[in-house]
């Protein structure tokens, strides 16, 4: 059997070309939808996955805000910039580029984001709302990994009702957040997390109607864990040289070989990176949305 591909450029095309119409109408209206991004430091991986959020946003018709910071800025400068991003009409979302130098304190300054512009969905106060479940409907940012994993099983037809999905990995981006949003009653799914320290991990892998790998380890999950027919999206980013050809290259959570037993595989790249990027521009149009109903109310 091979794995149907779950095609994330595809699934993020088409959100793209919905959002071109909802960004049409607030410009319509006097509103261009404003995101920026806060880089500090100039490491490769960052500043090519910062300016394919720029490149994307400019071609759906929205303003981008590009703030870079040398690597050695101190906390007081890039808290200044957190302020400046958040006093701005013409920024209705912005995303601080993580992984942050070590000197710098990280939760500090993803506290100090307005959680009304927060593009990740990752600020505490927006993740206490996901927690108490009173953003559905969406009325505050939701984490846009996870949103991209779902939209992405979504918009291929899955019906995530009843299903028993499978989460690898405690991290906040998708582990421990996930969760949250699948067990809603709009998507009823039931969630098992599995981590590091889960004993046994194989005997749920192998339960799982849907895998959804997100520890970050190059080709963790095999097709020895994987039940005939499951789904299994790769959310894993590990970037290695390449033996063959010397240069760097992104591997999944996920072995090439779960291809020949999954249902539907989400490739990486090509799967749920470009989904990421199409739902951080998502939270950003519906937080300009937002604040034209709050002006006009
Ligand atoms: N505050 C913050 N928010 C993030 O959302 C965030 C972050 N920091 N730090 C780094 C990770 C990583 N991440 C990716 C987004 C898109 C692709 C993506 O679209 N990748 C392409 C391939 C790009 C390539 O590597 O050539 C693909 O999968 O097809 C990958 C990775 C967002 N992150």
């Amino acid at each position: 059997m091979t794995a149907t591909v779950l095609d994330g450029k595809a699934a993020a095309a088409a959100i793209k070309s919905e959002l071109t119409e909802r960004v049409a109408a607030l410009r319509a209206q006097g509103v261009v939808p404003g995101i920026a991004t806060v880089l500090v430091g100039a490491d490769p991986a960052s500043q090519l996955y910062v300016g394919m959020k720029h490149r994307q946003s400019e071609a759906i018709g929205m303003n981008s805000i590009q703030r870079e910071l040398p690597a050695d800025a101190t906390q007081a400068e890039v808290e200044a910039v957190i302020d400046e991003l958040n006093a701005d009409p013409t920024c209705h979302g912005y995303i601080v580029q993580l992984p942050l130098p070590k000197h710098l304190d990280t939760d500090a300054i993803l506290e100090r984001i307005d959680p009304a512009k927060d593009a990740d969905g990752l600020h505490p106060t927006n993740l206490g709302r996901l927690v108490l479940n009173v953003n559905a409907p969406i009325t505050t940012p939701l984490p846009c990994t996870p949103r991209g994993v779902i939209e992405l099983l979504v918009r291929n037809g899955y019906d995530l009702d009843g299903a028993h999905v499978v989460v690898v990995g405690r991290g906040v981006t998708i582990g421990r957040s996930i969760g949250l949003l699948l067990t809603r009653r709009e998507y009823n799914a039931t969630v098992t997390l599995v981590h590091t320290g889960t004993k046994d991990a194989g005997q749920y892998l192998r339960q799982a109607d849907v895998i959804v790998a997100a520890a970050g380890v190059k080709h963790l999950i095999t097709a020895a864990d994987v039940k005939p027919g499951a789904a299994v999206l790769d959310v894993g980013v590990t970037r290695e040289d390449d033996p063959e050809t010397g240069k760097a290259k992104v591997f999944g959570d996920v072995a090439p070989d779960v291809a020949d037993v999954a249902g539907f595989v989400s490739p990486n790249p090509g799967g749920v990176g470009p989904m990421t990027v199409a739902l951080l521009m998502t939270n950003v149009v519906e937080a300009a949305e937002r604040a034209v109903t709050a002006a006009s109310a």
